[in-house]
């Protein structure tokens, strides 16, 4: 008997009428013959309420005490759930994180799910019941409650999905599917059929609030399809598998992140170890650093910028003030109105002038780009916080996003398409042999032979990033790292791209164009440069990928000239003579987390 696994977020249990909805979801598709468990957020806001309440009784509540009202939450909703479903005559049972046997390590508010022992679901399926299962919690080894991570249940869903050997795992919730964009946001969004994993992970840890990214790193991991769709019909909705839905499209979704802030570092030493010394201060006080910029300078110091939610901001100079005077640095300078669009797209790895295309629209829709960072299947802007939602539709536009491919596939004949089925063993065998969050890399490498471009004193005006990579494009000349940093002085920006060797020469002499067209200050090049990569699942989630390569790297005296990051790699350039020596150390370092 096929089992699915059915998740109903906040907004699907939001009052009594919409729990009955839900509860009527599951019968029905219990009374369709299959063995149904159902993975419950708490009622509407009431997480939200929940913190609110702690925040007017301490201004830093102990983290115990913090999940422990949490998970409250869900504890009510998945009760109401259950009682529903009696009151249809149906059979349920509804069990907290610790009665499924969720264990997790013990980083409350951001636990990882370590283990689940489905005997007891197992056996309460088997006697016919549905069973209603809290999403977002979690116990420890002392049997402390734990909590995911805000919008945690989806995870709870995947990973059981995954240990339960599930057909489906359902994201019920108020939207009917994945879509382009945010559709609050933007009305010509268009819903997706397909998105694959790598695209839904990006987008997820970009601002796509509809999963939470770490769901999509154990969908990827245990190979479960997600089928996401609206509570409140039956109308199929969108899957997230290992396949796009169009093997052409350069973009497949834009994503908002509204509340940015970027900080500048200035005058910092250029020697190893710095930008270590910089992220691990910061990465004591938990913040998540995001995009990451390191403009190469010209005087033996460099400007490093970054950004971080806006609401970290105030611990993230904190952290800072403490280390200037020993970085030798001349200051800190911040922006907090600025937000982030990102496209997203599998298909942007292999073409040329994707981010161009970028730039040009938000060009054309006057928004002038604060900073950049790429990475193979993204692209961040930086900008400023009133054109957000206007560069959102600019760039959604830009890639007719709201018009489905001409290839575009749907899961039906994806799946028709497909050779092979997930090997069931292969993914028990993997489910055994790890803590089931477990950091996954899949490989160290380098791609030798690179080399940088750098112009300084760009204009911080509309239209400049466009011109320069429309020019370097129409050259033909393939570009694959941009960054766009923040100098913070004159007003004016670096950017730094790289090349194959090869293309040097061609590259500096368009670069030299533009430099004279734009009054830049100047045009510096540098080869025998290699990209050295750290890929895996879920990155930037298991964040002590970025401190363990920054640590070892500085420890063995390398300096790293660029950085790029994403759910996929982490990228970092280096000069090629040290290549070898740094690709060893990671691989030791990391020995126990490649497969
Ligand atoms: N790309 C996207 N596709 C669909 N929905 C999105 C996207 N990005 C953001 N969202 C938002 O996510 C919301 C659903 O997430 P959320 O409110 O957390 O639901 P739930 O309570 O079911 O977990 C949608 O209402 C939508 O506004
Ligand atoms: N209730 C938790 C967990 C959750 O996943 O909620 P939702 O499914 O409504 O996003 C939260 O608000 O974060």
């Amino acid at each position: 008997m096929s089992l699915i696994v059915q998740k109903f977020g906040g907004t699907s249990v939001a009052d009594t009428e919409k729990i009955r909805a839900a509860a009527r979801k599951a019968i029905r598709a219990q009374k369709a013959g299959h063995r149904v468990v159902m993975v419950v957020s708490a009622m509407g806001k009431n997480t939200d309420t929940l913190l609110d309440l702690a925040s007017q009784i301490s201004d830093e509540p102990p983290a115990r005490e913090m999940d422990m009202l949490l998970s409250t939450g869900e504890q009510v909703s998945v009760a109401l759930v259950a009682m529903a479903i009696h009151s249809m005559g149906s059979k349920a049972v509804s069990l907290t994180g610790g009665q499924i046997g969720l264990k997790t390590d013990n980083s409350f508010s951001k636990a990882r799910i370590q283990s689940i022992d489905t005997g007891r679901i197992e056996r309460l399926l088997d006697a016919g019941n549905i069973v209603v299962a809290a999403g977002f919690q979690g116990i420890d080894d002392d049997l402390n409650i734990t909590t995911l991570g805000r919008g945690g249940s989806d995870t709870t869903a995947v990973a059981l999905a995954a240990v339960l050997g599930a057909d489906a795992c359902e994201i019920n919730t108020d939207v009917d599917g994945v879509y382009t964009t945010d559709p609050r946001l933007l009305a010509e969004a268009r819903r997706v059929d397909v998105i694959s994993y790598d695209e839904m992970l990006e987008l997820a840890s970009l601002g796509a609030g509809v999963m939470h990214s770490r769901s999509i790193e154990f969908a990827k991991k245990f190979e479960v399809p997600i089928h996401v769709r609206s509570s409140f019909s039956d109308q199929d909705g969108t899957m997230i598998v290992a396949q796009p839905e169009s093997e052409t499209a350069p973009v497949s979704g834009a994503a908002l992140t509204r509340d940015e802030a970027r900080v500048t570092v200035l005058g910092v030493p250029d020697v190893p170890g710095m930008s270590q010394k910089i992220f691990s201060a910061i990465a004591a006080q938990k913040v998540a650093v995001d995009m990451v910029v390191q403009n190469v300078g010209t005087s033996g110091k460099a400007d490093v910028s970054f950004t971080v939610a806006g609401g970290e901001l105030k611990k993230t100079l904190a952290a800072l003030e403490g280390i200037l005077d020993s970085l030798g640095a001349d200051g800190v300078t911040h922006d907090d109105q600025v937000s982030k669009v990102s496209v997203v797209g599998l298909g942007m790895a292999h073409q040329k002038a994707v981010a161009a295309s970028m730039f040009r629209a938000l060009a054309e829709a006057n928004v002038n780009i604060h900073m950049i960072t790429t990475s193979e299947i993204k692209i961040s802007c930086l900008v400023p916080r009133d054109q957000a939602n206007e560069a959102l539709r600019a760039v959604h536009e830009a890639f007719s996003l709201d018009q489905r491919p001409s290839d575009a596939k749907t899961w039906n004949e994806i799946k028709a398409s497909n050779a092979k089925e997930a090997d069931v063993a292969d993914v028990v065998a993997r489910l055994q042999n790890d803590a089931l969050e477990a950091l996954t890399l899949t490989d160290i490498s380098i791609v030798p032979a690179q080399a940088r471009v750098t112009l300084d004193g760009v204009p911080d005006q509309v239209g400049v990033a466009a011109d320069m990579f429309e020019q370097i494009g129409e050259a033909g000349i393939f570009v694959d790292m941009i960054v766009q940093g923040y100098d913070g002085e004159d007003g004016s920006t670096s950017v730094s791209f790289t090349v194959e060797q090869a293309d040097l020469d061609a590259a500096q002499k368009v670069a030299r164009e533009i430099c004279g067209k734009h009054s830049m200050r100047d045009v510096r090049g540098a080869s025998g440069i290699t990209k050295l990569s750290v890929s895996g699942i879920g990155l930037r989630s298991h964040t002590q990928v970025g401190t363990v390569l920054f640590e070892q790297l500085a420890s063995a005296g390398i300096n790293v000239e660029m950085i790029a990051t994403s759910e996929l790699q982490v990228n970092v350039v280096i000069q090629s003579d040290q290549a070898g020596d740094a690709a060893t150390r990671l691989k030791q370092a990391f020995a126990e987390a490649l497969h």
